[in-house]
């Protein structure tokens, strides 16, 4: 895990670089200073020699203005690479969600994706800053202490040194508790975001059934859980900064009333012991580092586990390595004894045998949950077949890549959903490089127009949180410009026509002929009005395809679809 948290420095080598060496030179200078001061108290004081005190003063500033300069460098670098980190990963991570297959996202709560791509990466930065310097730097100070240290007097350096394993035992043990405690903080935030993602996207539902109290005491549970597990990790960090510092605090006072006796006894000048008690202070400051780094280690390396468990979730619907990134198909499609379960416990699709012909407009109808929409979604490859094969243009479409393969279909949604923008860029969604006068031409074929003329703001309108601000009409209008733009040779159109009022519906109708003209194209509708001019309808049930034939043919037929149209027409 290690080695793969440093690979994310690689990019930023020069800077990491920099303020490494920075600190090393701070750290150097910290080491000289207690030196300098006993150099100063024994033997420069008694000398009297003013000049060479003002000179050293001189110096000293000089010094000072250096360490200050390369304080502020490592400060500052050392911030800026490790949010440059955090960056590179928030991106990676987003990317990598970008590319997850619906299976993904049926498992997955918004809430907690949106957890791991902010919250969870906060503390790396921070770790991926102080982390290996911190830890470089401690280890050279503390070392570099305790060999001058040594060398003015061994006696009173062991007894300085002797208490450091305790204080190693303790960092260690309350690593381990740490470690533990914000993980579970992680685990908990990324449920109170869910809840919160949950109860704000749908807040209409929560209001039309009056169960806001309902939702605030479930939140209040979340946010509970997530209060009990901060306290437990700030309660261990409490008492992990404490032990800390009275060991740190005992070592300095035992150097002290040992390092006076030997005072005393004249094994050790005045100059010596001031330098002394200075040196402790350098070599308890890298245990000082150390108990930092252990609150920041647990903290980023918790949120860099959570970040690896989701970047190493490999997206299920991958491009072949010889997939051919297709042109201009036809719409020619074929399923092929075509096998499908969501998951394991009960298979949707057995045995679909399908042959459409390109150009052709297919009506898919039959009980809810027969399989309508799922079928759908394997052209797009939403989801694998787990058996058999899906093929268009005589290609199977396992052997395209996705991008072109879906860059061929286009899918106007029975619940459409729109970005937060303006009717201009959410028309232009379907072809991002469209022109202004194709995104007019198509909210025109859209019968857009009339109500985007009578916008103060017309095409620049914004359109609210996901379409809020516009009709269920106007949205699926919206949906459907979007549509003409792309202009794709497969079109699957799943209810489309579900939110409109009669004569908008007549229109668009009128509009959706247009566009299927020369396409293959799928309608799943429960309203048959909208499918009389369907080449073909096919009747799917749970145990498949039972009936495939022309409107009239199959109301002829006498079967399902016969007792679908009588029920919606009141024929009896
Ligand atoms: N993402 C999913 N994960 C698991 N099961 C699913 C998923 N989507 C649909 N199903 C199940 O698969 C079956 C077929 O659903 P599908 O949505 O294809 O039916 P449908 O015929 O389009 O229904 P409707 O007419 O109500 O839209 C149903 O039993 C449904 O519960």
């Amino acid at each position: 895990m290690l080695k793969r948290f440093f690979s994310y420095y690689k990019p930023h080598k020069r800077l990491f670089i920099i303020d490494f060496s920075s600190a090393v030179v701070v750290a150097i200078l910290e080491l000289a200073f207690p030196v300098a001061v006993q150099w100063f108290i024994d033997k420069l004081l008694p000398s009297g020699d003013w000049n060479t005190i003002v000179t050293i003063g001189v110096l000293l500033l000089i010094v000072y203005l250096v360490s200050t300069v390369l304080q502020f460098i490592v400060s500052y670098l050392g911030h800026k690479l490790g949010i440059n980190i955090e960056t590179d990963m928030r991106e990676q991570l987003f990317t990598h969600v970008q590319r997850q297959s619906f299976r993904f996202f049926d498992n997955t709560k918004t809430g907690h994706v949106m957890s791991r791509i902010t919250n969870d990466l906060f503390d790396i930065g921070e770790l991926a800053h102080h982390g290996p310097e911190d830890f470089f730097i401690a280890i050279m100070t503390f070392i570099g202490a305790f060999l001058i240290m040594f060398n003015i007097n061994p006696e009173l350096a062991i007894i300085a040194i002797i208490m450091v394993p305790f204080l190693v035992w303790l960092v260690t043990f309350c690593n381990v508790k740490m470690n533990h405690a914000w993980k579970n903080m992680y685990s908990k935030i990324a449920d109170v975001n869910a809840r919160v993602e949950d109860s704000v996207s749908g807040a209409r539902v929560v209001q039309s059934f009056t169960n806001e109290e309902f939702e605030i005491n479930r939140f209040k549970k979340d946010n509970g859980s997530f209060r009990l597990a901060k306290l437990v990790a700030y309660k261990v960090m409490a008492g992990t900064h404490s032990s800390i510092y009275m060991m740190t605090r005992l070592v300095t006072l035992v150097v002290l009333v040992v390092g006076a006796w030997f005072s005393f006894n004249g094994k050790l000048t005045y100059g010596e012991l001031v330098s002394f008690v200075l040196y402790v202070n350098v070599l308890i400051k890298p245990v000082d580092k150390i108990s930092a780094l252990l609150e920041l280690y647990p903290k980023g390396m918790a949120g860099f586990r959570r970040f690896l468990d989701l970047i190493d979730q490999e997206p299920e619907i991958k491009d072949r390595p010889d997939a051919e990134a297709v042109k201009g198909l036809m719409g020619d499609i074929r399923f092929n004894d075509v096998h499908f379960r969501y998951d394991e416990h009960k298979a949707v699709l057995e045995g679909i045998n399908l042959n459409i012909r390109a150009g052709e407009t297919i009506a898919f109808v039959g009980p809810s949950g027969a399989g309508k929409t799922t079928i759908c979604s394997l052209i797009p490859r939403f989801y694998d077949v787990n058996e058999g094969a899906i093929s268009i243009d005589g290609i199977d479409i396992r052997d395209m890549t996705k991008h072109s393969l879906r860059s061929h279909i286009g899918i106007v949604q029975q619940d459409v959903f729109l970005f937060t923008g303006t009717i201009k860029e959410n028309i232009a969604y379907g072809k991002k490089n469209a022109s202004e006068e194709e995104i007019f031409e198509a909210a025109r074929k859209a019968h857009l127009v009339d109500f985007i003329a009578s916008l103060p703001e017309g095409y620049e309108t914004q359109i609210g949180e996901r379409g809020l601000k516009l009709s269920g009409g106007q949205k699926q209008r919206l949906a459907i410009a979007r549509m003409f733009l792309k202009n794709p040779p497969i079109l699957i159109l799943d209810e489309a026509t579900s939110a409109l009022d009669t004569a908008t519906e007549k229109i668009i109708q009128q509009a959706l002929n247009e566009l299927a003209a020369n396409r293959t194209t799928l309608v799943i509708a429960h309203r048959l009005a909208t499918i009389r001019d369907a080449d073909r309808v096919i009747v799917v049930t749970e145990e498949g395809i039972a009936e495939d034939g022309t409107y009239s043919e199959l109301v002829n037929q006498g079967g399902i679809f016969a007792k679908l149209h009588h029920i919606q027409f009141q024929e009896v």
